[in-house]
């Protein structure tokens, strides 16, 4: 502390001293302190001006992201490393090692916990943003360390952890969950759809194109990208240049910044397009899952409906159906081709559909939802608003079947029923719900 005093009592340079020996020199000495003292008050009130009332600081787009906690916590040191290295050991002969980004998210905990029960390593990456209530996150991450899975804190935007973390383990895939998801909130919050799914998935390709050896890439695209698309069921090579929403718009964006990172870089890449998947440890923001909160409350369900009565419909998809898919589809990747920054030859590149093929109207999910959890729904019959959402989606599941091997076997009732189940005991309600279906 002393040293610290007298290091800052020392003059940088001698001559300091002699110029305060003339009465000239004091006198500018003066001067040029009350003009410093002035041009430092300036600076200041510059600096309060600029923070408090800039407008880009108080923006919805800026204050949004610190609020959902986007930035990457502190990482590094052995003990850190080691984690990350145990979690992503393969255990079992042909295994895979997998960065799972979004691994606290619904299919991501999914596909993790099926890809460690194999025996492949898995490393977690997960911003825990509060899109929807991030202790549901946070008891998936719990569930996910039981059995191995090591979730890292972070964003996909973050080259340099990322880069860390190719450091570290040298992934042979990616399986890229990561998004910022959900129909209708792109109305309300259109930052965080380009920050999470355009830009994090460039920010993603960009270190998985440098990596040596280059992974090869998995990801989450949407049965949203067929959009306006009145052709059913849809096909792979229906058009997909329609979108509804802003968040359909994103993912069709993905698709096509795949189509790039593919040809210039010889990265593989295989979009999966979801359809509505659900099932126990789902999203609270998709219909199944806050309409069975609210019927169990007693509040009444927004029910939509297009023009002329018109029926609205589903093709959903049961969890665990969408993660064979996923296992499916890692396991006919093929190799990147490039290293070093450099394609050396072409590349995979596919997209398939993973749905149930099977549409059902919302209103025949709701009854099923009754009977399950014995309790009459308060309907309110709406139109279906014009934020995104289509009318129907009904996938044709043919080339996913041929190529992955894919055969959803899950109808909505059975898979409900499971959710349901999951559903009560998650939040602790107890009464008899089962035995009837
Ligand atoms: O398949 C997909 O690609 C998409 O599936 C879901 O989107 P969505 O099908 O709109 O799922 P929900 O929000 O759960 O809605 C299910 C159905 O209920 C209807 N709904 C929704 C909300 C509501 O209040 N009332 C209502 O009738 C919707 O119109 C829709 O037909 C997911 O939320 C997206 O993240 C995903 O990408």
């Amino acid at each position: 502390m002393s040293q610290m005093k007298h290091i800052d009592n020392t003059p940088s340079t001698p001559g300091k001293f002699k110029m305060e020996k003339s009465p000239y020199n004091r006198l500018r000495v003066h001067s040029s302190l009350a003009k410093l003292t002035f041009w430092s008050f300036v600076f200041l009130g510059a600096i309060f001006v600029f923070f408090y009332r800039s407008p880009s600081s108080s923006s919805p787009v800026t204050s949004d992201l610190n609020r959902r906690s986007l930035r990457t916590n502190s990482y590094g040191g052995p003990a850190w490393e080691k984690k990350v290295r145990t979690s992503a050991k393969i255990r079992s002969r042909n295994g895979i090692s997998v960065l799972v980004t979004g691994a606290a998210g619904f299919v991501g905990t999914h596909v993790s916990a099926a890809l460690k029960r194999r025996g492949d390593g898995v490393l977690g990456l997960d911003n825990f943003n509060d899109y929807y209530d991030p202790s549901l996150k946070r008891a998936r991450q719990a569930l996910l360390e039981r059995t191995g899975v090591y979730i890292v804190e972070g964003d996909i935007n973050d080259v340099a952890l990322l880069n860390k973390l190719f450091d570290i383990v040298p992934f042979t895939h990616v399986m890229h969950l990561a998004a910022q998801a959900g129909v209708r909130y792109a109305m309300e919050n259109p930052s965080s759809y380009v920050h999470s799914n355009v830009a994090g998935l460039v920010s993603l390709l960009e270190v998985c194109k440098s990596a040596n050896p280059q992974p090869a890439i998995v990801w989450a695209s949407s049965s949203s990208v067929y959009g306006l698309n009145t052709k059913v069921p849809f096909s792979e090579k229906d058009r997909t240049d329609q979108p509804a929403s802003l968040y359909a718009a994103t993912k069709k964006a993905g698709e096509e910044i795949a189509h790039t990172y593919n040809h210039i870089y010889g990265l593989s890449l295989t979009g999966l397009r979801f359809f509505t998947v659900y099932g126990p440890w789902g999203r609270p923001d998709m219909a199944y899952f806050f309409f069975s909160r609210d019927i169990l409350k007693g509040k009444s369900i927004p029910i939509f409906e297009a023009a002329n009565h018109g029926t609205v419909a589903r093709d959903f998809t049961y969890i665990d159906d969408i993660v064979k898919g996923c296992l499916g589809a890692l396991d006919t990747a093929e190799k990147s081709t490039g290293s070093g920054g450099k394609k050396k030859g072409p590349a995979q590149l596919r997209v398939y559909n993973l749905g149930n093929t099977s549409p059902v109207p919302v209103s025949d999910l709701v009854s099923i939802l009754e009977r399950l959890l014995k309790v009459k729904a308060k309907r309110m019959i709406m139109k279906l608003p014009r934020n995104g959402d289509v009318q129907f989606t009904h996938a044709n599941i043919s080339l996913a079947q041929r190529e992955l091997g894919y055969k959803p076997t899950t109808d909505l009732k059975t898979g409900l029923k499971k959710f349901v189940q999951w559903y009560l005991s998650y939040y602790g309600i107890s009464f008899p719900v089962f035995g009837s279906t």
